[in-house]
């Protein structure tokens, strides 16, 4: 605890920061410092190492040469016969006994490899075959001195040699036999010199025979004439078996790391290594490193010492600022009391002194906050309460303690609110109370019943929110008395259903918008009317789906002017609805204020106006027309004259009349029937209208009567047109039940005049010409 509440001080890590960054430095200069001695010192054993090789390697080849060299020129003039060289053995080895000191043993073969005399003797030498050796054969066949590889010898296997040979032959050069010097390997004679060297304490020096990968010398004797090590395990040497020589730092076959220096040998194929164990080679420096690292912990624990020692004096103005901040409000003396030589102090002083006068201006305020809303709690109309998490009341307000029936000074305080709350909404409560802890919703709203004793219960709104700087939770609610707006809402909701049940039930189409002409609600006509499902309009604009214009105008009004004609009571209407139907209604649009709000509601009553509108249409039609021809009537026609006659500008135009009267049409009657009378008219008519303009009228003034207008026409083509017609109807026959019946036409035609004023000059003009025209035997056209 202590520790670790010392760990946190600020002298604690002041220290360790010093700690740190001086070993740090320690370390690194140290560091450097051992990696450059390490490669210096590598560098002079390497050196070191190459030369001894080096001098090594040359002794050796020196004394190779010198043996090789004097067994060869001992024997160089002898030249024994095949036959004489049994008995001249002894006497060769004799003459060798100069060099014999040289080798171990000197022995003398014959021409099959079969030793002739030994010297020194060894038992069960003489007498031997070695003709199937290595170094026999090759003497053999090259005829030259050589040296064999190391091998066991026959006599005794536990001895191991190599031998220098020299091949002897006859007069004639031919191979008689030959001499050889053996070199024994495990005894102290030829590399006797190689056990005196050595090479700091556990160094040493080995001699490999390259092409039979046998260690020959080695200062451990057990190791001598075994198999050399693998590439993977001793990579040095395997590389100087492959011709290289240098140095290296590398790991040899026993694992242990080593600086080597390897050099071939240049009168045999022998590589001289010579071998210094890492740890030996860089000793004096790792002894170095040690003192260094027991300095460097003694100088960091001392300096740690003056450290603490020192920062001790130095933190003595926090300790001060510390007691001066503690004794402030009290003491009245300044915070900057024996810390004024600091400036961070000092500004640290400063913001204290700063944070204390804004605490107490903020106590002042929080205590002003704190009576305003005391009091306006007190004076609110909404009840207000605080409880803890386990529902006991902390606080409630005057207004809450009416309404939960405490008025009569009951004691509320610690009582669960429950208490005033009615049975069945006890548990809904509960889980919103249960979703503002657990979801974390910050604010929730429900209504329910209060028991106050004055009513059977109490219909209030009630909103709960949680007090969020709280540590433990408690929560604020808010109680409003809603129960007249309960009871003024039922009573609205009545209304309105009221109201619904009636704009279902009538016929015409009600559409209720917005200020914004959004659509608020639309009845079932009015869903047909406008070809829509209520659903899918709701909250768009009406023009949207509907608008209106003027009957037979095309040009949709605005909203503006469709209000402006709210005055009129009935407002025909053609709405084009969104599938581009005209549908002809009349249109009542009302505008109300809505209570509480600038902005009020349009109500579109839409009645239906077809059939009212395709009746007046028929009405129109009928008054002008005759029923039986479909051609102008009596009244159409005189109005159609009487607008020609009144128009403007009718100086120099040319228009005519002309009067059809059929002839005999009564025999008609009188012999196919009524009928028939009926049909043979209508043909006449459509024989007419065939043959004029579509800017001329025809018209059947009644009976068998019928009349033309024709318009912009001079008197030739107008006669030429009505003989068309005329003898057309001549030329016409009906058949009826087996009877043909045909009819011709009297005509009379004139051209209006500028003087005419009313339709009856003209007719009585026209008149008078169909009378001359039947006076003078019918079917024919009188002008004029
Ligand atoms: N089938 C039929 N006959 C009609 C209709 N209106 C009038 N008539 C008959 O048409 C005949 C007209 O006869 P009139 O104009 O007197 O003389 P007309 O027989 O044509 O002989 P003229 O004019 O002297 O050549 C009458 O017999 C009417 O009864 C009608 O709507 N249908």
């Amino acid at each position: 605890m202590l520790a670790s509440r010392f760990g946190r001080t600020l002298k604690f890590r002041v220290a360790l920061l010093t700690v740190v960054l001086g070993m740090g430095s320690l370390v690194l200069i140290g560091w450097f410092n051992f990696q450059a001695a390490r490669a210096e010192i590598k560098n002079e054993r390497f050196r070191y190492l190459s030369d001894l090789v080096e001098r090594i390697a040359a002794d050796i080849d020196q004394r190779v040469a010198v043996r090789q060299r004097l067994l060869a020129s001992s024997v160089r003039t002898l030249h024994p016969t095949d036959a004489a060289l049994p008995q001249m053995a002894e006497g060769i080895l004799t003459s060798l006994r100069p060099i014999a000191p040289l080798f171990d043993a000197l022995v003398v073969y014959d021409r099959h490899g079969i030793i002739l005399a030994d010297e020194p003797a060894s038992a069960g030498r003489r007498g031997l075959d070695i003709h199937d050796r290595d170094y026999f054969i090759e003497t053999r066949k090259s005829l030259r001195p050589m040296i064999s590889v190391p091998l066991r010898t026959r006599n005794n296997p536990k001895r191991r040699i190599v031998v220098f040979t020299v091949p002897l032959t006859d007069p004639h050069g031919q191979f008689v036999g030959m001499v050889g010097g053996s070199l024994e390997l495990l005894s102290v004679g030829f590399f006797r010199d190689l056990e005196s060297i050595t090479i700091g304490n556990s160094g040493y020096i080995t001699v490999n025979a390259v092409r039979s990968r046998l260690n020959i010398y080695h200062p451990d004797t057990s190791r001598v004439f075994e198999p050399l090590p693998s590439a993977a395990s001793s990579p040095a040497l395997n590389r100087a078996l492959g011709g290289w020589q240098g140095v290296d730092e590398t790991t040899i076959s026993t694992g242990e790391r080593m600086l080597v220096a390897y050099r071939p040998l240049r009168q045999v194929d022998w590589v001289v290594g010579g071998l210094l164990p890492v740890g030996e080679a860089y000793e004096p420096i790792y002894s170095l490193a040690e003192r260094y690292i027991a300095f460097a912990l003694g100088m960091m624990l001392v300096v740690l010492l003056l450290v603490s020692w020192r920062l001790k004096h130095i933190l003595r103005p926090l300790d001060r600022l510390k007691s001066n901040i503690l004794t402030l409000p009290a003491s009245g003396n300044s915070v900057l009391a024996g810390i004024s030589d600091y400036d961070e102090l000092q500004s640290v002083a400063d913001v204290v002194a700063r944070a204390w006068s804004e605490r107490d201006t903020m106590e002042a305020q929080l205590a002003r906050s704190e009576a305003f809303f005391r009091a306006l709690n007190e004076a609110s109309p909404l009840g207000v309460f605080v409880v803890d998490d386990r529902g006991k009341l902390n606080y409630v307000n005057r207004a809450c303690k009416r309404l939960f029936g405490y008025e009569n000074e009951v004691e509320w305080h610690g009582r669960h609110w429950n208490e005033a709350v009615h049975p069945l909404d006890h548990e809904r409560i509960r889980a919103l109370a249960r979703s503002l802890l657990a979801d974390g919703e910050t604010l929730v709203k429900t209504e329910c019943r209060l028991i106050n004793g004055q009513r059977p219960f109490l219909n209030v709104e009630l909103r709960l929110c949680r007090l969020t700087y709280e540590a433990e939770p408690r929560f604020l609610g808010v109680v409003m008395d809603v129960s007249e707006q309960e009871e003024t809402r039922q009573s609205l909701m009545a209304e309105r259903e009221r109201a619904m049940a009636i704009l279902e039930s009538i016929g015409d189409a009600v559409v209720l918008t917005s200020h914004l002409d959004e659509i608020e609600y639309l009845n079932q006509p009015a869903e047909a009317l406008l070809g829509v499902r209520a659903q899918d309009t709701l909250g768009r604009p009406l023009y949207s789906f509907a608008s209106f214009s003027p009957p037979e105008n095309g040009r949709p009004l605005s909203i503006q002017r469709l209000e402006s004609l709210v005055a009129h009571p009935f407002c025909e209407m053609d709405m084009m609805t969104k599938d581009a139907r005209v549908q002809p209604v009349v249109l009542t649009l009302s505008v109300i204020a809505a209570v509480g709000s600038m902005h009020g509601y349009r109500v579109y009553v839409l009645h239906d106006d077809s059939a009212r509108r395709e009746r007046e249409k028929a009405h129109r039609w009928e008054a002008n027309h005759d029923p039986l021809t479909g051609l102008l009537n009596r009244r159409g026609y005189l109005a159609s004259l009487s607008g020609l006659l009144a128009g403007p500008d009718r100086k120099g135009r040319n228009d005519a009349i002309a009067l059809i009267d059929l002839d005999h049409f009564k025999a008609v009657n009188d012999h196919a029937g009524h009928g028939a009378g009926d049909q043979l008219l209508q043909d006449v008519a459509g024989i007419i209208q065939s043959r004029l303009r579509s800017s001329d009228v025809a018209a059947r003034l009644g009976g068998d009567e019928f009349a033309l207008l024709l318009f912009n026409c001079r008197l030739d083509d107008a006669r030429a047109l009505i003989e068309a017609v005329r003898g057309q109807i001549e030329a016409h026959v009906l058949e009826v039940a087996g009877v043909s019946l045909s009819v011709t036409a009297s005509v009379g035609m004139t051209m209006l005049r500028p003087d005419d004023v009313v339709p009856a000059d003209p007719i009585e003009r026209a008149d008078q010409r169909c009378y001359l025209a039947k006076n003078a035997g019918r079917n024919r056209l009188v002008t004029g």
